[in-house]
């Protein structure tokens, strides 16, 4: 029996207002943007950390490197300013927890509490079953109104063909399941 899943039928719909452009709309606009869901972790010098990003995407191939978004203000930032070096854990479905725990005000020990991690060669955290992790040298911060844009170079990495992906959009998580060939 065919049962019908609970999405919106938006084929009908009129074109949508043309609005002004500020911080609120901006957003709205963004949450139609549909993006990988990462924990960004960091260890070194000062110490280890980590937070939720969904502002990743690669730059270029030659050198390999990709680039996190960061806000200023993040309680973790002073951690990546100084340690210069992160790792790229791409979550996959069955990660939304650990996301929010990630992005929310949770303590740093409760957020690594939560999952298992090893290491590749930077020291940074690497997420057991993570679709992918990228273990990077920051090579360049470019300030842009409220975030550091961090230029990212990845220098060892490992990759899980076999986990199903997790996409947030809309506000909320929706798994990304892989086909079977
Ligand atoms: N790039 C960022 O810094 C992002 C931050 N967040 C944080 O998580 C909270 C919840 O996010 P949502 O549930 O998606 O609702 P929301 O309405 O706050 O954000 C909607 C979308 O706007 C963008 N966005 C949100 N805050 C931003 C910021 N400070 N700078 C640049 N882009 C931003 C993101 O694409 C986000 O998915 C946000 O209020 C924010 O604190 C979430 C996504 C991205
Ligand atoms: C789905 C999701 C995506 C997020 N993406 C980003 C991001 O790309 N850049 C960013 O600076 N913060 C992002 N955040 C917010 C950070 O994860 C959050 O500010 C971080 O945990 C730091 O919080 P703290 O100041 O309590 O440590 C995101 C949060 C969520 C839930």
């Amino acid at each position: 029996m065919h049962t019908a899943l609970p999405y919106a039928d938006t084929a009908a719909q009129a074109a949508p207002p043309v609005e002004p452009v500020t911080q609120h709309t901006f957003r709205q606009a963004m949450s139609c943007l549909g993006a990988a869901v990462n924990i960004i972790t960091t260890d070194g010098p000062a110490g280890r950390a980590g937070f939720t990003a969904s502002a990743v995407c690669s730059v270029t191939d030659t050198p390999p490197t990709l680039l996190v978004c960061l806000n200023r203000s993040a309680s973790v930032h002073p951690a990546f300013a100084r340690n210069q070096q992160l790792c790229v854990n791409t979550l996959s479905a069955g990660h939304e927890d650990l996301s929010n725990l990630f992005g929310g005000k949770t303590p740093m020990e409760a957020r690594f509490a939560a999952a298992d991690w090893s290491r590749l060669a930077t020291g940074s955290p690497v997420l057991a079953g993570a679709v992918a992790n990228f273990d990077c040298r920051i090579t360049q911060t470019v300030s842009v109104g409220t975030h550091d844009i961090l230029f990212c170079e990845v220098v060892a990495l490992r990759r899980n063909d076999a986990g199903h992906g997790l996409v947030y959009f809309d506000r909320r998580y929706h798994p990304l399941m892989r086909q079977l060939s």
